[in-house]
């Protein structure tokens, strides 16, 4: 049985305050996007994860695919899979990579073996295998708040726009741009902005973890300023980076950003 495992962008971030358990409440928008992983999960004599494409430090034995399964063995009497997963999601991007195969991984294990299990009951899974991960069970646009695991829907449709992403050679960790970050709470909600026109989400809309990240690796700020100078009606990182993303209204190559960097184009 095969999944499709999709990135997210987010179309703006404020981080709001640090937690006590350590993590920050933030407000964001995820937004799906059409770049995949593809996970397939076959009967095997013993429970192993292969991977091919992209190398993921941490390889086959650390793999979340694999704590995925493991949280739902505790609860369900589920046989050995051998999971092979396919990784074309660059790691270390803001991206979601990992945090999509998880939560994919959960939703074939749900069909697969007729759990029953509803969105929210997956959600609950997928949020003790990471903050990012609960959002993929239902994939769809979301503003989401708490430390990125409270939804509510939004309509936003960018199909007629060309999403183009583009990943530095930088791999940023995500606790440690936390860790540079100063949290701040939000004057105008991005519940609100997010319903701007798109000719004002650049000077309206802002990812906090810009001016820290940026100002360790100015590769990336390159990286968004080219993407302007090449029409894009918004640039920003996604997440805690290290890709950008642009949306463009027409089709368009980005042959100097090739040179130095990973393009996607019409994701
Ligand atoms: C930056 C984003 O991608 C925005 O969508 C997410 O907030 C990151 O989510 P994620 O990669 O799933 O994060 P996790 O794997 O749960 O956490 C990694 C580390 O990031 C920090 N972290 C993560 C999410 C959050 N809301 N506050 C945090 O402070 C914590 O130090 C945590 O130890
Ligand atoms: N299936 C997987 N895909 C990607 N990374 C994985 C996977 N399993 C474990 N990891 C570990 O998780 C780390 C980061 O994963 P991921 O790709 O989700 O980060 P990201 O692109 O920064 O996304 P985000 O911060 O938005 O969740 C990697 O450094 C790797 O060690």
């Amino acid at each position: 049985m095969l999944a499709f495992a999709n990135a997210k962008i987010n179309l703006g971030l404020n981080v709001i305050e640090k937690r006590t358990d350590g993590y920050h409440n933030l407000e964001t928008v995820f937004y799906p996007v059409k770049l995949y992983d593809v996970i397939e999960i076959t009967d095997a004599p013993q429970t192993r994860c292969f991977i091919k494409g992209i190398d993921i430090p941490g390889g086959t034995t650390d793999n979340i695919c694999l704590k995925a399964y493991q949280l739902l063995k505790n609860d369900f009497d589920l046989p050995p899979q051998q999971i092979t997963l396919l990784k074309n999601i660059p790691v270390g991007a803001g991206l979601g990579g990992g945090s999509s195969d998880a939560a994919f991984l959960i939703k074939l294990l749900n069909t697969k073996f007729n759990l029953s299990l509803s969105d929210l009951q997956m959600e609950a899974y997928a949020g003790k295998l990471g903050a990012d991960c609960p959002f993929f069970i239902r994939n769809k646009p979301v503003f989401a708040t708490g430390i990125g695991d409270v939804f509510s829907p939004i309509e936003i449709e960018l199909s007629n726009y060309y999403i183009v992403l583009v990943k530095p050679a930088v791999h940023v960790s995500t606790a440690d741009a936390y860790h540079g970050i100063k949290p701040m709470d939000a004057i105008t909600s991005l519940k609100d902005l997010i319903h701007l026109p798109l000719k004002d989400w650049k000077s309206n809309l802002k990812n906090d973890f810009e001016n820290t990240v940026f100002s360790k690796y100015p590769e990336i700020e390159r990286v968004k300023n080219e993407l302007y100078r090449s029409g894009a009606l918004f640039a920003a990182m996604s997440g805690s980076g290290s890709c950008v993303f642009a949306v463009f209204d027409q089709d368009i190559k980005l042959p100097e950003l090739e040179k130095n960097n990973k393009v996607f184009y019409n994701v």
